[in-house]
């Protein structure tokens, strides 16, 4: 297919995700893709990417999407083409300072023409999204991948890409785009990024259960691994981390999301704590947010459903103390990186 006559997609992130979803939709030749990278645009400018890859290939090395960007592109100040869709897998930390990551793709987005996809994990995440762009397809991807990003640029995949794509429901009063239009761009991106042949993707006709079921992992696997450092083999190996802490988180977040609509199977955790390869020695991405002294996505995969469930009136008692220590890691490293000064607010009463 000639380049005038494929998708045109903006990835913003460069991580495992992104690299990954880069490389399958560039193989399937359907799609054009513009990748943004921040830290590691220099390494990857000069020497693309490498891939280590249980379905696209096990020794990649200078993988190069259509384009490699340092920054976000202004459509209309640099006359370009509008894109199809634009593709957000950073880590979602609504707990930053601004600008938010809304504002940052906006010069990015034609209004009525893009598809916005946030393939990212959390709840909530839609809303700013549906009120700064109200005329866009605003589309959920739920992903279930197993990788890392070992060092800037270099990727290693080890658990198979699959992934599920739907429109977020909304609930806002300003117009919005038709739903069949929004149903055709998830159904079409999902054809695009299958088309290699080596993923299977699928549309998703309930958004709000698949989130809340890949939060059973999420906030009970990734809370524990950023608190403890630990993968999720020996967690499963010492018995009680899974007994005391990531089977009640689980159960915890399954009565919450039945208490908001979703449909779970009655067993889902028992597979969840089942997932990973234990002797591949898996560390979930809050956890190695934690090692390298990043941010931690903790906002949206734990704080949302903690607020969700005083809303619903269901207990989370784990949760609550998983919420709490996460918050204290996060304080600290705000403080490392000079977002949180360590001072006394007039109003605390602990001075
Ligand atoms: C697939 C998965 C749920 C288990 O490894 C996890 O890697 C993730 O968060 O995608």
């Amino acid at each position: 297919m000639s380049i005038a006559n494929k998708a045109r997609v903006l990835l913003i992130g460069s991580g495992s995700v992104g690299t990954i979803a880069a490389h399958a939709l560039e193989a399937g030749r359907k799609a054009a893709v513009s990748i943004v990278c921040r830290s590691n645009y220099d390494v990857v400018k000069r020497e693309g990417f490498s891939i280590d890859s249980i379905e696209h290939g096990r020794d990649i090395t200078n993988f190069r999407p259509t384009e490699i960007l340092k920054t976000i592109p202004d459509v209309r100040k640099e006359n370009l083409q509008p894109y199809d869709y634009l593709v957000v897998t950073t880590k979602n930390i609504p707990d930053l300072p601004p600008p938010s990551i809304h504002d940052l793709v906006a010069p990015a987005v034609t209004p009525s023409v893009t598809s916005i996809l946030l393939l990212q994990n959390g709840l909530n995440i839609e809303k700013p999204f549906q009120n700064a762009f109200p005329r866009n397809p605003i589309l959920s991807g739920v992903s279930l991948i197993g990788s890392r990003q070992l060092s800037p640029g270099k990727v290693l995949h080890t658990g198979r890409d699959k992934a599920f794509v739907g429109v977020f429901p909304s609930s806002s009063p300003q117009p919005k785009p038709p739903i069949q239009k929004s149903e055709l761009q998830a159904r079409r991106f999902v054809d695009l990024y299958n088309a290699s042949g080596r993923v299977r993707w699928e549309y998703d006709a309930d958004v709000l259960s698949t989130r809340w079921r890949k939060l059973v992992y999420n906030a009970s696997f990734n809370s524990i691994a950023a608190i403890l450092q630990m993968d999720t083999g020996r967690m499963r190996m010492s018995h009680f981390i899974i007994k005391d802490l990531i089977r009640p988180a689980m159960l915890e977040i399954m009565a919450i999301a039945r208490a908001a609509g979703a449909v779970l199977e009655e067993d889902v955790h028992e597979m969840f704590i089942r997932i990973d390869d234990a002797d591949k020695a898996y560390l979930p991405s809050m956890g190695q947010d934690v090692m390298r002294g990043n941010l931690i996505e903790l906002e949206t995969i734990v704080g949302e459903p903690v607020r969700e469930a005083e809303r619903l009136g269901v207990p989370a008692p784990t949760l609550r103390v998983l919420y709490s220590l996460l918050r204290g890691i996060q304080l600290k490293t705000k403080e490392a990186k000079g977002l949180w000064e360590a001072k006394f607010d007039d109003d605390n009463p602990y001075r």
